[in-house]
């Protein structure tokens, strides 16, 4: 079978009218960065890059040293290629606008450059996470206000797991495909195109030291998974937790399963674990773009309006029809379903 590489994606996208030059570009750039990342993470203990960076991010956490490597290699790869008004980082209080020194262009990219940072030190897979957005017409410095535009309005989103394989998940909603870097080559190759999710799934990941703090709902519905065969669902389910989302998210679109962060009564006042625009919008286009489900528990994750750049949500996706559940059962104890 004759391989594709990126590139050879991105043009035939262009000519199918699915994507731009520009957007085809930044993609590019972004994988490029992304190569850097994943050549950094390889080194482990030899590259000097594991460990506490000594510094705190706007979130409050504490940065590795590959947090900020990675939050440095995207801006310095994306500040120069005209494609970009400005970036958006998990690291960062506020967004970057591209230097007026460079040419400009008309997207925004969000990213969180490092995700499950707490498993770095243990070499456990890591991830990089991005959406692209179009800056609002006649916007030269787009601040966080132009930003905040609901999931729904993504133009692409990917996210790369640095595990045994270095692999990238694209989309541009026209469907979810990905790419596993050639490292004798130095590109992504398609490896898989149109992925499909299960509807159904017998596998879930949850973070369930937290359960004491869940909602009803949320209790009700791990409580029937874990009765198995002898509870109201009538089989065993399995789980896993990577505690990286990416590699999570990468185990449901490549076998099916369910991923939750839901609200516990710990972090309610945040809003949730995770953050909207660096990790639940562009997890939920490529799960959603592979048939599956993203919701709060509530409410579609791609159609809530942001309110704040570093904004969190509780995140449930995965399989279509366990979503359905899970979001039932919240719904039902709110009222707002029978
Ligand atoms: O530590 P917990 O509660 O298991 O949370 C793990 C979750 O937190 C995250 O690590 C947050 O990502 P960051 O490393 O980018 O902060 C997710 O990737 C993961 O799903
Ligand atoms: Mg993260
Ligand atoms: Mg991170």
């Amino acid at each position: 079978m004759k391989s594709i590489s990126l590139i050879q994606f991105l043009i035939e996208e262009r000519r199918a009218g699915r994507v731009n030059a520009e957007l085809s570009l930044l993609i590019e750039v972004v994988a490029r960065a992304c190569k850097r990342i994943a050549v950094a993470t390889n080194k482990g203990a030899l590259g000097g890059v594991l460990g506490e960076a000594g510094t705190g991010n706007i979130q409050g956490e504490a940065q590795k040293k590959l947090d900020v490597i990675s939050n440095e290699i995207l801006l310095e790869a994306n500040a120069w290629g005209g494609q970009l008004a400005a970036c958006a980082s998990e690291e960062m209080e506020d967004p970057q606008p591209i230097p007026d020194m460079y040419p400009k262009g008309n997207h925004l990219l969000l990213f969180d450059p490092l995700d499950g940072s707490s498993n770095i030190d243990v070499n456990i897979s890591v991830g990089t996470i991005f959406s692209v957005l179009r800056c609002p017409d006649g916007i030269s410095e787009p601040k966080a206000e132009h930003f905040l535009q609901p999931g729904t309005t993504q133009l692409a989103a990917g996210y790369v797991v640095y595990g045994p394989a270095t692999v990238l998940v694209l989309t541009f909603g026209h469907g979810t495909h990905e790419f596993t870097l050639d490292r004798e080559v130095g590109s992504f190759v398609l490896s898989r195109r149109d992925i499909r999710i299960p509807e159904e799934t017998g596998e879930f990941a949850i973070n369930v030291s937290n359960q004491r703090h869940w909602e009803p709902p949320m209790q009700r519905y791990i409580g029937e998974l874990l009765a198995g065969t002898d509870g109201p669902r009538g089989k065993d389910f399995n789980m896993r937790w990577v505690a990286s989302m990416v590699a999570d998210v990468h185990r449901i679109i490549t076998r099916g399963g369910t991923f939750f962060y839901p609200l516990d009564a710990k972090i309610k006042s945040k809003g949730g674990k995770l953050r909207l625009m660096y990790e639940a919008n562009p997890m939920a286009f490529i799960v959603e773009q592979a048939g599956g489900a993203a919701t709060t528990g509530r409410q579609r994750i791609l159609e809530v309006q942001p309110t704040g750049l570093h904004q969190r949500v509780p995140v449930f996706l995965g399989s279509k029809k366990e979503i359905e559940v899970a979001t039932h059962y919240h719904l039902v104890a709110d009222g707002a379903q029978g």
